[in-house]
């Protein structure tokens, strides 16, 4: 089991690339992961079996794994069956959807949460879209609650960086529990700021491993100054 406190303070960077994009390959995956831990990250965070596979071998930091299936509604890591699955693909700590929204296979978080606890020894990530989902989190029984769905499950609006104010809320709320900030988190600047909202952990995601945004940001910025 790793230690949490490995990564207070500490940036993590999530190394995704999505379906029928060409960097969407495991090995792939697993070098970028690589050249994020060469650039200080403290951690990684992966989607799919085979890239969890992969960044186990190819990283000496703990690796947080999820499997998304589908687009809409709760995807990440939806069900148990998918969550013993990243657990045994090496995830050290296992991301899933947090919220408290109806699951595929019908087993509440609590129950998700027992289940994956009885057959591995992986910690679990919460992704939350809010403080409700959060506070529910907790109860169930989660190690570390995430922001990674505020702005996507219509509980909280979409803001442009960050959900600063949610991490506010989060840190006031004394869940004793991390709070990892995760979405939407652009710039060093941002990063900061969400560490001084209260955040124990930054996530980035987009604006570190994903080229093709990246290069979309600048076109705009070149083509329509
Ligand atoms: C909402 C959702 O599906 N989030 C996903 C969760 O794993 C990823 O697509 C994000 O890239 C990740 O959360 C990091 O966020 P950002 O890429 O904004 O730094």
């Amino acid at each position: 089991m790793i230690n949490l406190e490995s990564l207070r303070g500490r940036l993590i960077v999530s190394c995704q690339a999505y379906p029928g994009e060409p960097m969407r390959d495991p090995h792939t995956m697993s070098q970028v992961a690589q050249s994020a831990v060469i650039g200080g990250a403290a951690a990684v965070r992966v989607q799919g079996l085979a890239d969890i596979e992969q960044t186990r071998e190819a990283v000496e930091v703990p690796v947080i794994g999820l499997w998304k299936d589908g687009h809409d509604g709760v995807f990440i890591t939806p069900t148990l069956r998918h969550a013993l699955a990243c657990a045994k693909a090496g995830a050290h700590v296992v991301a899933l959807d947090g919220t408290r929204r109806h699951r595929p296979d019908a087993l509440t978080l609590q129950q998700t949460i027992d289940g994956l606890r009885a057959e591995s020894d992986a910690l679990v990530m919460a992704d939350c879209g809010s403080l409700d989902d959060a506070l529910a989190a907790v109860a169930a029984g989660a190690d570390l609650i995430g922001t990674t769905l505020a702005g996507y499950t219509g509980e909280r609006e979409k803001t442009v960086g960050p959900d600063l104010e949610l991490l506010e809320q989060l840190s006031a709320a004394d869940l004793g529990r991390p709070i990892i900030a995760e979405g939407r988190i652009s710039t060093p600047d941002q990063a900061r700021q969400a560490m001084q909202a209260g955040a124990f952990a930054v996530v980035v995601g987009t604006a570190i491993t994903h080229p093709a945004s990246i290069t979309g940001w600048f076109v705009n910025a070149v083509e329509a100054p």
